[in-house]
């Protein structure tokens, strides 16, 4: 068996002060796994961890394949390629087209060859629904579309893993439920995804494991 895409052991999530303790789960390769708890309770602070935005100072810990404690700042952005990393608020620079946004990604993870770039922009907006967006400027877009833009810009390099922070926290139910289609696809091609929510119309809807932050740990309610 491939080994997992994200593996904790009895990690402790510190922001000033721990925030969650005795952390232990491992996501496997494909899997789908919610990520609940009350607000402050430490959904955000666990993602970031998981992509070395905070280091992970207790436990051990692997994600895609990168060992987390200790990681050295140099090897954060090649972890960062493995993942796709989606926020609720949609990040896009707001001065490019939607092509050069994703033109930005390429360039700074080191894609080189312009035509080889330019397909691989039309690869993702195709796969998100938007192949005709690329000269499109962010904002005149709407916000459902938005977030497929930044879920296509964190496709980009292929990720094993999606990470997502409340990724339809600002849309409506019918956007929300295009958006977790297109995470359903993604997912059945390959791609492990973690994301927080609120909504729990969502978690009955397309049911998935459920990971619930509570009272300082992560609990495993199992799928739902
Ligand atoms: N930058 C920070 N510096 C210090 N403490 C922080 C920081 N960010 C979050 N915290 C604290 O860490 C705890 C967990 O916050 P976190 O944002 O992870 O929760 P959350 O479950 O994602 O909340 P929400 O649902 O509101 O997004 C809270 O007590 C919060 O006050």
């Amino acid at each position: 068996m491939s080994e997992p895409v994200i593996e904790l052991h009895d990690a402790v999530i510190m922001q000033e002060q721990p925030v969650l303790q005795g952390v232990s789960f491992t996501l496997e390769k494909g899997e789908f796994a919610y990520l609940v708890g009350r607000t402050g309770s430490g959904k955000s602070s666990l993602l970031k961890t998981l992509y070395a935005d905070l280091p992970l100072q207790q436990g051990v810990g692997t994600v895609a394949g990168f060992a987390l404690p200790k990681l050295a700042p140099a090897k954060i952005p090649f972890l960062r390629r493995r993942l796709g990393i989606i926020f609720q608020d949609f990040q896009l620079l707001s001065d490019r087209t939607v092509g050069e946004n994703l033109m930005f990604v390429l360039n700074a993870t080191g894609w080189t060859g312009k035509a080889r770039k330019q397909q691989r922009i039309s690869d993702v907006l195709a796969r998100v629904g938007l192949a005709a967006a690329t000269n499109r400027m962010p904002h005149r877009l709407s916000g459902g579309e938005q977030q497929r833009v930044v879920i296509a810009r964190a496709m980009l390099n292929e990720p094993v893993l999606l990470l997502a922070d409340e990724p339809t926290g600002n849309l409506d139910p019918e956007v929300s439920d295009s958006i977790m289609q297109l995470f359903a696809e993604i997912n059945n091609a390959g791609t492990s995804i973690l994301m927080a929510t609120h909504n729990f119309q969502l978690l009955e809807k397309y049911p998935h494991r459920v990971f619930t932050c509570k009272d300082g740990q992560l609990l495993d309610s199992g799928r739902r």
